[in-house]
């Protein structure tokens, strides 16, 4: 297993533990590689994460797809979304200039897919569809790692998020003027947390993703290995986990900027394009305090409470 140097506050550029996840996946050296995974969400809340079992094939396909011009619905233009949380010592006053498409399950009657008019973008429904469900064997294996550090039966969060109410975002930040994000007129995207379960993330190698220093609120550091490292995915901790790990587990706050040490000759900032799979557990399913997350010395911090009522609500603030 190999860690890059972990975020330590005085460095510039810290990084984020880089973990080899095969020794999970063959069996080899789970309980290290679960271990490892838990403590950087519990220090962080984020961690990378190379060998997770997804083709880089797979990715590029619908990485090929967010490069098309989509003017259809279920696509919040630039400007829709506005994240509301006001996140200590961020003063970004500036709206998030970036346009995103959103699906999740064919079946989900409470959040429907809009899709595009049969005819137009060919293949672009399928393959959405196809990377939510790889995903969420992805989301599944990750679930298992994170059983066995509480003593866990592999399968106890599996039996939470088993429709899946997850959400696939396909994300583009336009290319802006530099000058205009650093001055903070616009954002690519505020400092803000996610609230389901766990965020996998990928993106491009442009860079710019910043995720606040748990030991400095207000103060957020770029956490992009330089040079990016190929195959490598995010995956971070959302505030329903938190909530359920009674706040053993880290949800961090985070946002994206201009890319550390750009040089830009044109005064502008390249595009980029990221997609986070937002996994959530089944909204129907009422959770409490996890298994060894709580005891008489700490105890539970909050009542039991549905996903459905959790995550509603926030993605009612967030429109
Ligand atoms: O684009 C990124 O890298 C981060 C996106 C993000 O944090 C979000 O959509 O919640
Ligand atoms: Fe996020």
């Amino acid at each position: 297993m190999a860690f890059a140097a972990g975020m330590a506050q005085q460095q510039d550029h810290p990084s984020l533990p880089i973990i080899d996840f095969s020794a999970f996946l063959d069996g080899s050296g789970k309980q290290a590689v679960a271990n490892a995974m838990l403590s950087s969400l519990q220090s962080i809340g984020f961690v990378y994460l190379t060998n997770h079992g997804l083709s880089d094939n797979d990715v590029q396909n619908i990485f090929n797809w967010t490069c098309d011009d989509p003017p259809f619905t279920g696509y919040s233009p630039p400007g829709l979304e506005k994240i509301s949380q006001v996140v200590e010592g961020d003063l970004e006053k500036g709206k998030d200039v970036k346009e995103s498409f959103e699906s999740g399950r064919e079946e989900d009657e409470l959040m429907p897919n809009i899709w595009l008019p049969d005819g137009v973008l060919p293949g672009f429904k399928e393959a959405c569809l196809d990377f939510f469900w790889i995903c969420f064997q992805l989301e599944k294996t990750i679930l298992k790692a994170l059983a066995i550090v509480f003593n866990l039966p592999e399968d106890y969060f599996l039996s939470f998020h088993t429709k899946p109410d997850n959400q696939l975002r396909l994300l583009h930040y336009p290319s802006v003027p530099l000058h205009a994000l650093e001055t903070h007129q616009i954002s690519r995207i505020n400092g803000h947390t996610d609230f389901g379960s766990l965020t996998i993330l990928f993106q491009d190698d442009v860079g710019g993703l910043e995720v606040e220093d748990p030991h400095s609120p207000g103060r957020f550091v770029s956490v992009q290995p330089a040079p990016p490292v190929p195959g490598s995915i995010v995956v971070n901790a959302g505030d329903f986990l938190m909530r359920w790990s009674n706040d053993t587990i880290r949800s961090t706050a985070h946002r994206v900027r201009s890319p550390p040490g750009l040089v830009s000759v044109d005064g502008l900032v390249p595009e980029r394009y990221s997609i986070p799979y937002f996994c959530c557990a089944d909204f129907s399913t009422i959770v409490d305090a996890i298994p060894g997350s709580w005891s008489v010395e700490k105890p539970k911090k909050y009542p039991p409470i549905s996903a459905a009522e959790y995550v509603l609500e926030r993605l009612a603030a967030n429109y």
